[in-house]
């Protein structure tokens, strides 16, 4: 029983995250899904859904097997509870691989670090949540 782990954001759910979390979840058997705390993202505008919402959103999508509400402090400590043989990073996600994998082996978890694939988007919709949010801006507001 192969186990991976996604994590993000996930505000919004539009095409590319399902894209994300279903080639995660070709990489093994059971899918985990780690949302981050909205106090935790700090790299962008603040989440429009609550931690609870999104989570929720991720937990009723059929690839993923469990979402849980990420850890306010210590992001390794879901990992060492969920003790994934698999991380699939997103496409466009900023993390240092090699520090990742050091930190991962120094708590002994032994585990493998992939890459997702971008959504090729074909449709006028540009999956992203910020340019959805954009978008709504310029034709709504
Ligand atoms: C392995 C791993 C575990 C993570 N665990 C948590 C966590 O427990 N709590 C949290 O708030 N963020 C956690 N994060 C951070 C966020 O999920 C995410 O990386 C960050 O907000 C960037 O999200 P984005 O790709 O949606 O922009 C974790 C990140 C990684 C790589
Ligand atoms: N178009 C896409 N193709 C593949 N993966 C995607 C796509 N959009 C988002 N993802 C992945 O989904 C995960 C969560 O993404 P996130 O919640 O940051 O959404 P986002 O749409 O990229 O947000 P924002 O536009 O606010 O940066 C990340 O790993 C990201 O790589």
């Amino acid at each position: 029983m192969t186990t991976v782990v996604a994590q993000g954001t996930f505000d919004i759910l539009h095409p590319g995250h399902v894209h994300y979390l279903s080639d995660a979840a070709s990489m093994g058997d059971r899918l985990h899904v780690i949302v981050a705390r909205s106090e935790n993202v700090t790299h962008k505008p603040e989440p429009i859904l609550s931690g609870r919402q999104r989570r929720a959103m991720v937990d009723a999508l059929a690839v993923v097997d469990e979402a849980h509400l990420g850890h306010p402090e210590d992001i390794f400590v879901p990992i060492e509870r969920i003790d994934p043989d698999v991380i699939a990073l997103g496409y466009d996600q900023h993390h240092d691989e090699e520090g990742l994998q050091r930190a991962l082996r120094d708590r002994g978890i032994d585990c493998e670090i992939r890459r997702a694939t971008p959504l090729e988007a074909a449709e006028d919709v540009l999956p992203s949540t910020g340019r959805i949010i954009d978008r709504i801006v310029d034709r709504r507001c």
